[in-house]
């Protein structure tokens, strides 16, 4: 009896040092993305506004960056893997619906599509993204850290509530601007008949992704704002789950 006590307490001390150690891994690897994420997006802010001081034009600023937010907005994907093995408590859902948003944006209408890449909504949401990140991954960054200033906080849960609503005006505008090309084009679609005997047309598609912003811009912003009473406000808040 006392033996199998002792083995319980052998048991439970592994599994502690188990966690402690999964949670240090965790942290150094947080730690390592957002500051990476946060130099990312910094590189990305300097270089648009070299671009536009030097060419005193937005008319290719976005073929200039390209390549760069390619790849910090792909490799974002990694949160969606963060949530879901548990390091981070975020919905998998709201974190998937935010990131693939973004990717599709990048992917499929603004590098897709050359003709609206000089557009003015393009710069908009360019611009959004680029403060919002900035701050969030500093925000992630100094909270791991213990050394969190009270303004980064005060930015992260309060910038986007205009920020918010300017990224989506500026997205659907750029998606609205695609329509016509995408149409006249066939671009990304497939007509009958053909040897799959499938049938995509990317035009309904966009339209689509547009008024799928409906129901799910309203829960994103209604998540944020829950966040912000409780990390701002002390609040407590009970989310469903998944
Ligand atoms: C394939 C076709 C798709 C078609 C989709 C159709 C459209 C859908 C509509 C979508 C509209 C999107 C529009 C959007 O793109 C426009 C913009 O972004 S404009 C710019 C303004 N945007 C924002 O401000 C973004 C706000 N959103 C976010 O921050 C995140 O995306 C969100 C997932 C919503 C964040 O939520 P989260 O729950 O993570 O909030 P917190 O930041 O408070 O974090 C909660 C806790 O988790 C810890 N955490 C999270 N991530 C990390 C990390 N990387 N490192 C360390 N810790 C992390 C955080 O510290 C919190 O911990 P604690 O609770 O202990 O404080």
């Amino acid at each position: 009896m006392a033996s199998s006590e002792e083995d319980g307490t052998v048991e439970e001390k592994e599994n502690n040092n188990k966690k402690r150690t999964k949670s240090a891994l965790a942290t150094a690897w947080l730690t390592f993305y957002n500051i990476a994420m946060t130099a990312g997006w910094l590189v990305l802010a300097m270089a648009m506004m070299r671009f536009y001081i030097q060419k005193g034009t937005h008319k290719g600023l976005y073929r200039s960056i390209a390549r760069t937010l390619k790849f910090f907005q792909t490799f974002a994907l990694v949160e969606v893997g963060h949530c879901a093995i548990g390091i981070v408590r975020t919905s998998v859902i709201v974190t998937g619906v935010q990131v693939c948003s973004r990717i599709f944006m990048v992917w499929f209408v603004t590098n897709g599509i050359r003709q609206i890449q000089n557009e003015e909504s393009v710069i908009l949401f360019l611009v959004v993204w680029t403060v919002t990140e900035i701050t969030r991954y500093s925000y992630y960054t100094f909270n791991l850290l213990n050394h969190l200033p009270y303004f980064i906080k005060w930015a992260r849960y309060n910038l986007f509530i205009v920020l918010y609503p300017l990224g989506v005006v500026g997205e659907l505008l750029t998606i609205y601007a695609a329509l016509p090309f995408v149409r006249r084009t066939g671009m990304y679609s497939m007509r009958l008949p053909n040897k799959y005997n499938v049938s995509f047309d990317y035009y309904y598609c966009l339209i689509i992704v547009m008024l799928s912003y409906i129901p799910l811009f309203p829960q994103l912003y209604f998540h944020m704002l829950r966040q912000r009473r409780r990390v701002l406000h002390g609040e407590v808040i009970v989310e469903k789950d998944d």
